[in-house]
C-alpha cells in the first residue's frame, strides 16, 4: 500500500524539526497538501468542536462607539465588560485602511520565504521583543495548536524600526497607534463604571503600559474537527483589540453551562475583550471570559490582536479605590511579569491561570 502523506511525519521528531526548527510552521505543512492530520495535532475529544454546545441564539453586544462620552454608551460598555467579557465596537475611530493595511502585512510577513521568518524564530531572533512561531508552548503541550504567529512586543519607534520586519513594521504601528484613541476612551469609561474617575499615571501605566501585537496565520487544515486554531484561554492582558478577518470561527464561552458563543465577523468592527490583568484590578467585576478558535479546512484565516497590559515591572491587584470603598479583595498584589511567565509555562487551560492570583 501506498503511504499516505501523513506518514512523512510518523516520526515525532521529524514533524517537530520540520514545523518548529526549519520554521515551516503548520503553513508549511498545509502547503505539503496533507490528506490525514498530523497525531500530534489531534486534541482529545472534549476540546474538540462540538456542535451541540453551540448558542446559535446568542452573540455579544456591537456597541457603536461614535457618541462615546454618552452615559448610555458608557453602560452598554461596563455591563457587556462585566457580563460577557467581550464584546465587538464599531464606527470607533480606527480607519478602515489601516485595519485593511495590517491585514496585508500580516499576509505578507507569512508568504515571505521560510529562511527569512526564521531569523524572528526564538533561536534566532535578534530581540526577545520579535518572535516568530507556532502553536502556543509546543514543549509543554500534549496536541499541539494549528496556528502560526508573529509576536511583536513594543518599546519604541527607533526600536521597531531596527528589529521589526520591514514588511509589516510600520503597518502594525499605525494600527496600534491608530487604536490607542479607542483604547484609552474604553479604559476612561470602565474606569468611571467602578468610579475611578481619574487615572494618575502610575494607573495608566498599570492599565496600558505596554503593548504587545500578535499577527496570527491560521492556514487550511485537513481534518480541522481533530484539533484547535487556539485551544480554550483567557487573554492575560488588560483589554484585547482583536482584528479578525472575515472567516469567522472564534468562540466565547456563554452564560449557561458549557455553551460556547460565535463571534461573526463584521467588516471594519473589532472585537474588545476584558482579560485577567483587568479582572484582577476591578476585583472581579469585570471579566476575562475563556474563548478558542476553531480550525479551518477551506480557507486560512488570519487575526491581529493588540494586548493592551501593565508593564512586566508593575504590581497589580484590585485597586485601591475599591478597597478603601469596602470591597474584600478577592485578588492578592502581584508583579505581573511573575503572572505573564506563569500563564506561557503551560499548555492553554481555559480559565485557570488566574487562581495564581487568587488569596
Ligand atoms: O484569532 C483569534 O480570533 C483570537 C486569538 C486569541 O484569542 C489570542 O491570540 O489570544
Ligand atoms: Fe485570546
Amino acid at each position: 500500500m501506498a503511504p499516505t502523506r501523513a506518514a512523512t511525519f510518523s516520526d515525532s521528531s521529524a514533524l517537530i524539526d520540520f514545523v518548529i526548527n526549519r520554521g515551516n510552521g503548520v503553513k508549511g505543512l498545509s502547503e505539503l497538501g496533507l490528506e490525514t492530520l498530523p497525531e500530534q495535532y489531534i486534541q482529545p475529544l472534549e476540546e474538540r468542536m462540538c456542535m451541540t454546545n453551540i448558542v446559535p441564539e446568542e452573540s455579544i453586544p456591537v456597541i457603536d462607539m461614535s457618541n462615546w462620552e454618552d452615559p448610555e454608551v458608557a453602560k452598554l460598555i461596563c455591563d457587556a465588560a462585566s457580563e460577557w467579557g467581550f464584546f465587538q465596537i464599531i464606527n470607533h475611530g480606527v480607519p478602515v485602511q489601516v485595519l485593511e493595511n495590517v491585514k496585508d502585512a500580516t499576509y505578507r510577513f507569512f508568504n515571505l520565504p521560510v529562511e527569512v521568518k526564521n531569523m524572528y524564530s526564538k533561536e534566532h531572533s535578534p530581540s526577545k521583543n520579535v518572535k516568530f512561531g507556532t502553536s502556543f508552548v509546543p514543549h509543554a503541550e500534549r496536541a499541539f495548536e494549528w496556528k502560526d504567529y508573529l509576536s511583536l512586543f513594543y518599546v519604541s519607534d527607533e526600536e521597531t524600526y531596527t528589529l521589526w520586519p520591514c514588511v509589516c513594521r510600520e503597518q502594525v504601528l499605525e494600527y496600534m497607534k491608530k487604536s490607542k484613541v479607542v483604547i484609552k476612551q474604553l479604559l476612561k469609561i470602565l474606569m468611571k463604571g467602578l468610579n475611578v474617575n481619574e487615572i494618575d499615571e502610575i494607573k495608566e501605566s498599570m492599565l496600558m503600559g505596554s503593548m504587545r501585537t500578535n499577527l496570527n496565520y491560521y492556514p487550511i487544515c485537513p481534518n480541522p474537527e481533530l484539533t484547535v486554531g487556539v485551544g480554550r484561554h483567557s487573554d492575560v492582558s488588560t483589554l484585547t483589540i482583536l482584528l479578525q478577518d472575515e472567516i469567522g470561527r472564534l468562540f466565547v464561552r456563554g452564560n449557561k453551562k458549557d455553551s460556547w458563543v460565535h463571534i461573526p465577523p463584521i467588516k471594519g468592527s473589532l472585537v474588545i475583550n476584558v482579560g485577567d490583568a483587568l479582572q484582577i484590578m476591578s476585583n472581579g467585576r469585570y471579566k476575562s471570559v475563556e474563548h478558542r478558535v476553531f480550525a479551518n479546512g477551506s480557507t486560512n484565516r488570519i487575526s491581529v490582536p493588540i494586548f493592551v497590559n501593565p508593564r512586566p515591572t508593575d504590581m497589580i491587584g484590585p485597586l485601591t479605590e475599591l478597597i478603601t470603598s469596602g470591597e474584600e479583595p478577592v485578588y492578592k498584589q502581584i508583579l505581573y511579569s511573575d503572572y505573564v511567565k506563569y500563564f506561557f509555562h503551560k499548555p492553554h487551560d481555559g480559565k485557570k491561570t488566574i487562581e495564581f492570583a487568587k488569596i
